[in-house]
């Protein structure tokens, strides 16, 4: 794209008003706002008023508008307005995982019949450059996993929790108040919003377009005391890790809590900060942190894609256009901290080994390797006096026999 950037935005919330901000002091690029589509008219705004509308036509079909940027909390009318825009010729740049993640195959097809770039570096991870780094550095190495803490919200929660002894419910409100958030934040505390990001960087790891309903998740909705005690008193901290591995050529993907150990790199990110682990064949292993949350982070996120538009960058999918064929299995083994309450006791008969096991009179736990598929097909994720966490040392292990191995007797001591 040669001419000058002339945007229409839509949305001017949190990233918004991020774009707004960093356009306004950042050097260099060519890129004008020409309109900006909001829902409520009525919010007062720094902006002169001639900026804003709430038809989003005035952009969609606004011959003036060569790039749109969606940066608005919906993800079905997000989805409604990039395709029409794609259809219009129009670039565009998002920041949003969710309705990527619901809608990949549909954007991937759009972006190849309208011939028109849709980059997204800020949906996943905001302000680190993973997407780009996924697709242009790691072009050909052979990537083995990519992992890490996907969420500011939830990290800026456990954060709180562990250092600043603040309780969960006030730190969710601080994380909603600076904009870390979702508008509806089950979808951070619940672990949708790192599925939605993993699915995104499954696409750009290893060619792989699932749909989010096919990856696991399960957040910090559940913690406790009793669990943050036991993360002390081993000196673990607590986060929500997502992850995918190739093991055994196929791959393994989902999210859940994690015990760190103090040696882990992840330990030390903590607040919005998000941190994410490479590791490929040539390279071996490579680390990048950065905000993963907040305003200017994810508006910067948002300013290098339109940068990227001036010298014509598209994602071209590489790793999923070379063929790859790679699929997703639950058929694999972990480490899991199972702690629940002594008055509905866990069938231990999930566990093929038991490692650890502990009860008083209210709460007990036991840490044991589980298989994948068959923690997904148990009620253990129904219930709310259970906390699943990862084993701070567990290993993803293909599961070569399907039929569950001797089962070892539990111990409670
Ligand atoms: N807040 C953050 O740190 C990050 C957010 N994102 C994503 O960026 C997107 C925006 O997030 P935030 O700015 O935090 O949300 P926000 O809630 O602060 O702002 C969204 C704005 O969009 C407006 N809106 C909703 N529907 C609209 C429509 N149909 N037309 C025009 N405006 C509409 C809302 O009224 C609101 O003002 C979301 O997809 C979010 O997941 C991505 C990375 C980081
Ligand atoms: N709600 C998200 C915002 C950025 O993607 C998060 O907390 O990470």
């Amino acid at each position: 794209m040669s001419k000058k950037i002339k945007l229409g935005l839509f949305g001017f919330g949190c990233v918004g008003q991020g774009l707004y901000n960093v356009l306004n002091q950042t050097e260099g690029i060519k890129a004008e706002i020409l309109k900006i589509c909001i829902k409520n008219a009525d919010k007062k705004r720094a902006l002169p008023a001639e900026y804003f509308t709430v038809e989003k036509n005035e952009i969609l079909f606004n011959d003036d508008i060569n790039v749109v940027v969606e940066m608005i909390d919906d993800a079905e009318a997000a989805f409604e307005i990039v395709k029409t825009a794609l259809q219009n010729g129009k670039a565009v740049v998002t920041a949003n995982k969710k309705m990527i993640a619901d809608h990949f195959v549909e954007l991937y097809e759009l972006q190849q019949q309208y011939n028109v770039p849709l980059l997204y570096e800020a949906s996943a991870c905001a302000s680190i450059p993973i997407i780009r780094n996924l697709e242009e550095y790691y072009d050909n190495d052979l990537l083995g996993a990519v992992e890490g803490i996907f969420n500011g919200s939830t990290n800026y929660i456990l954060t709180k929790i562990f250092k600043d002894n603040i309780d969960f419910a006030t730190a969710l409100k601080q994380a909603q108040d600076i904009g870390f958030a979702e508008t509806d934040p089950t979808l951070d505390v619940e672990a949708y919003d790192p599925k939605y990001k993993l699915c995104i960087i499954l696409a750009h790891t290893f060619g792989l377009f699932v749909k989010p309903e096919e990856v696991f998740n399960y957040g910090i909705q559940n913690l406790s005391t009793f669990d943050i005690q036991y993360a002390n008193e081993k000196g673990y901290k607590i986060k929500l890790v997502a992850f995918c591995r190739k093991v055994d050529n196929k791959i393994v993907a989902g999210v859940l809590p994690r015990f760190i150990k103090p040696e882990n790199k992840l330990y030390n990110i903590e607040n919005e900060y998000n941190g994410i682990l490479v590791e490929s064949a040539f390279t071996e292993s490579q680390f990048f942190a950065g905000k993963g949350a907040g305003s200017n982070p994810t508006g910067s996120a948002v300013l290098s894609d339109i940068s990227a538009l001036t010298y014509n960058y598209k994602y071209e999918y590489k790793k999923h256009n070379r063929g790859a064929k790679v699929e997703l299995t639950d058929n694999f083994s972990v480490d899991l901290y199972v702690r629940y309450s002594t008055a509905n006791p866990i069938d231990t008969k999930l566990f093929s080994k038991i490692k650890e096991s502990y009860a008083n009179t209210d709460s007990a736990y036991v840490v044991g390797t589980i298989n994948f598929s068959d923690l997904r097909k148990s009620d253990l994720l129904k219930r709310k006096d259970i906390n699943l966490i990862v084993a701070a040392d567990s290993k993803f292990e293909a599961i070569q026999n399907n039929v569950a191995s001797s089962k070892e007797a539990v111990e409670i001591c």
